[in-house]
């Protein structure tokens, strides 16, 4: 095959080309990128006297622990306390423990940051607290004394003396059973932190982020995909529910089923996507919940008349992200919280996959948040993406428009030039979820026997690659693209496969996570047209050059979804004239 690359170029490469979709599923927020070591640490969304609510929580030497309500939580957002009932005839140390998110990892050198609340009417003997192995091996301990009758914070720091060989660790909690016999002991809050990325406060797990960090994604779309939506009205993400301190946020019950606890909220995610040097994709939800996908006439929709109320909300929230610190409420909580700055924000998702009811997006909520938003930020001009089917007319006309697909890596390979016949109208395509899912390409979100994948394959990454090319190479109507979704924790997920999958203490990069890689180090700043631009089906290569400008260098992205290895002899063919070294092709990587 010979490929002839020009050194004209076509169009200019835009910056937002490569990033993520982001949201809690699988554990990827809880247990995964937000670093918070234990699990179930204010017994939020989850119901007193249950099992279900001493979640990670186990008995310590016969203790008799339940989750109430009963009495006063910590703070109005955390009513959940955990009882602590002491036998009448014990000796010894006895509590309990935490398991944390499957495993806790224990590194040396590392110092974990702790706390806790507690309170009892009658004890005021010492509480000790330990990361131990399963088998009893203490890594680190400190006792804290001063309980008194009513809720107190304590807080304290672990420098474990040696790792442990693996993350079947606890976090124990203890009191001297004569001292404690016969009495209740109540605690609530708990938290503890390892180092975390950049060492934010209440941050990110620094191993995760690194590796979402080495692959410079420019743009971070967030809250979600379904966790934005909620299963109802009351339940969706609600983002002031997600802001200060970790006592004022109630949490959630997440829409993939666990509990969320809100700690990596709506500020942590800008610090991050400001820490990515990324573009923020703001979701914000538009009147519609996640009922059940067997039957979406089920969904509720936010009518018409009832729709205000939620509009306020997202302008409330966009004044928090935006707004002047001196002038407007949302500026000064900002600012109250420790950020003066507005944060920048260009993109706004409305809704997340509202083709499950496209009539109402179309009739009248579009409209509404559009509106609304324009009216009151004039001066921003904010990017408005739509989430229906790009067949739906809406008013005003989407300009944007996140388009998802999960298929085999027949669709992927065969739609790879999906954009090249694209009209070029203006409208910009944001591929806002995409990623080989199965063998499957009529069921291609089946289960595992029908052809769904547990992780990302060799060929799947491969067909990725190749969609990929005509991204780029249709980047002046695809603007964005995210890979979706992001991580797995391996011990409790709802979907695969997953770029990134995990434990409590290490990580293993798919080669889907390779190819992001790949193609987002590697940015031109202007697509290079080839002769030919496809090649024939014998040889299934799928290729785009492009140029960047600033490091003048010519990228030639190649992926080869056949099952022939591929040698290729890259030649080098230079115009006539003399080798120009500003020529782009000069210097060919
Ligand atoms: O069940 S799906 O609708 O396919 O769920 C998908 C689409 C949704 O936006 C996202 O949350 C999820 C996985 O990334």
């Amino acid at each position: 095959l010979i490929l002839n690359i020009s050194a004209t170029a076509t169009h200019t490469i835009p910056s937002t080309l490569y990033g993520y979709m982001w949201e809690d599923i699988n554990h990827s927020g809880d247990g995964g990128l937000y670093a918070e070591l234990l699990q179930n640490r204010a017994f939020q969304a989850v119901i007193p006297g249950t099992q279900n609510a001493l979640t990670a929580w186990q008995p310590f030497n016969g203790a008799r622990l339940s989750v109430t309500s009963k009495t006063s939580g910590v703070s109005p957002s955390l009513p959940n306390s955990l009882q602590v009932q002491i036998p009448q005839v014990v000796s010894g140390p006895i509590g309990f423990e935490n398991t944390g998110y499957w495993g806790i990892k224990v590194q040396s050198g590392w110092t974990y940051q702790g706390s806790f609340y507690a309170k009892s009417a009658t004890f005021t003997g010492a509480v000790t607290v330990s990361l131990k192995s399963a088998q009893g091996t203490a890594f680190a301990t400190k006792a804290l004394t001063g309980i008194t009758t009513s809720w107190k914070k304590f807080t304290f720091e672990f420098q474990p003396s040696v790792s442990a060989d693996n993350d079947e660790n606890v976090f124990n909690v203890v009191v001297d059973g004569k001292a404690a016999a016969g009495q209740n002991i109540f605690f609530g809050m708990f938290s503890l932190f390892p180092p975390t990325f950049r060492g934010r406060e209440n941050g990110m797990r620094i191993d995760l982020a690194e590796t979402l960090a080495a692959t410079q994604p420019s743009i971070w779309r967030f809250p979600g995909g379904n966790n934005l939506e909620g299963t109802s009205f009351d339940t969706r993400w609600k983002w002031n529910a997600t802001l200060g301190p970790l006592e004022d946020r109630p949490g959630r019950v997440g829409d993939w089923g666990y509990p969320n606890t809100d700690g990596l909220g709506l500020m942590e995610y800008l610090n991050w996507v400001e820490d990515l040097g990324a573009e923020p994709i703001l979701g914000v939800w538009a009147g519609i919940s996640t009922a059940n996908y067997s039957d979406l006439t089920t969904w509720p929709v936010v009518p018409e008349a009832e729709l205000q109320p939620y509009i306020d909300d997202v302008l409330n929230e966009i004044e928090f992200i935006v707004g002047d610190s001196q002038t407007t409420d949302g500026g000064k909580l900002r600012a109250s919280l420790g950020r003066t700055e507005p944060y920048s924000l260009k993109f706004i998702e409305i809704g997340n996959e509202d083709t499950f009811q496209a009539d109402s997006y179309a009739a009248y909520r579009w409209n509404a948040f559009v509106s609304a938003i324009g009216d009151r930020y004039p001066d921003f001009d904010f990017e408005f993406i739509a989430t229906t089917l790009p067949s739906t007319a809406l008013t005003p006309a989407y300009q944007r428009i996140d388009f998802h697909m999960y298929n085999s890596p027949d669709w992927f390979t065969s739609n790879a030039f999906m954009f090249d016949d694209y009209p070029r109208n203006g409208t910009k395509w944001f591929i806002g979820e995409y990623a080989v899912t199965s063998t499957n390409d009529t069921n291609a979100l089946g289960d595992i026997p029908s052809g769904r994948l547990a992780y990302p394959t060799l060929q799947g990454a491969a067909a990725e690659a190749a969609f990929m090319t005509g991204m780029e190479r249709n980047s002046d109507v695809v603007f964005a693209s995210a890979y979706a979704p992001s991580f797995q924790h391996i011990k409790n997920y709802q979907w695969t496969p997953d770029i990134v999958t995990y434990d409590a203490s290490r990580l293993v990069k798919s080669t889907s996570y390779y190819v992001q890689q790949m193609f987002s180090l590697n940015r031109g700043t202007h697509v290079l047209s080839t002769t030919p631009v496809s090649s024939n089906d014998t040889t299934p290569l799928f290729w785009v050059a492009s140029y960047n400008n600033e490091t003048d260098v010519v990228f030639l992205k190649v992926s080869n979804t056949g099952t022939q290895d591929l040698v290729a002899n890259i030649f080098l063919v230079f115009p006539s004239s003399d080798l120009d070294l500003q020529h782009p092709l000069a210097h060919l990587h």
